[in-house]
């Protein structure tokens, strides 16, 4: 299937005060009735602005955990969209690297017992990554940004950016977040998920 031929309905849209900026949330349904969101602030036509492809983590960004580096990610690329005076976030309900939200808690205990997070996903019957890019790219399309600087460490996702013609036009590295409690776990999406860190 094309991306193009991705369902996805723009729903909403409605203006959204945050302590970074003003942003405008834009809620798209997609055919299987799940409901992605967009967070933009001021033209995004024009020169390639910044962006962040950002895959839902209710307990990382809404609840504080600090297992994974999601929240921090979150606030910094809102900071810095907020710092340029434009740019976008696109939240894809994708929780959990596309296992969802138990099957992630499930793999939280694997790892409490030794697993690291891909073999815990492993252990579950799950790829490492079970995530799809299609929806963003259709999101991207309808928003008419094909040029853009993504604010991303993760090579997977700018090849499946790149792969339909987005243009990366410079990758801004997002690395913050970085505590005692996920050390092991970057570490872990480093070396066998690819993930470019700065070496420590
Ligand atoms: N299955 C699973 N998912 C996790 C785990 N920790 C975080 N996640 C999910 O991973 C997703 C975030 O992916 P990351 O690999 O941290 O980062 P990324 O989006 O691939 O890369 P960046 O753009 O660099 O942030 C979110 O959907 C989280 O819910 C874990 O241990 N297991
Ligand atoms: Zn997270």
């Amino acid at each position: 299937m094309k991306s193009s031929e991705y369902q996805l309905e723009r729903i909403a849209e409605a203006k959204l005060p945050t302590p970074f900026a003003e942003f405008s949330v834009t809620v798209f349904r997609a055919g299987d009735g799940k409901e992605h969101v967009v967070i933009a602030l001021g033209e995004l036509s024009g020169t390639p602005p910044l962006v962040r492809v950002h895959s839902e983590c209710l307990t990382g960004d809404a609840l504080f955990s600090l297992r994974c580096d999601c929240g921090a990610q979150l606030n910094a690329a809102l900071q810095k969209i907020a710092d340029e005076g434009r740019g976008a976030v696109l939240y894809l309900r994708q929780e959990g690297r596309g296992i969802g939200l138990g099957n992630k808690i499930r793999a939280y205990e694997l790892q409490d017992r030794g697993a690291d997070t891909v073999e815990a996903n492993h252990q579950l019957g799950f790829p490492a990554d079970a995530r799809e890019y299609d929806l963003a790219i259709e999101m991207l399309r309808q928003l008419g940004l094909c040029h853009i600087r993504l604010m991303t460490n993760n090579p997977r996702k700018l090849d499946a950016l790149a792969k339909v013609g987005i243009e990366i036009v410079e990758r801004v590295p997002l690395e913050s977040g970085r505590n005692p409690y996920n050390e092991k776990y970057l570490d872990a999406k480093a070396a066998k998920l690819g993930h470019l860190f700065e070496p420590r």
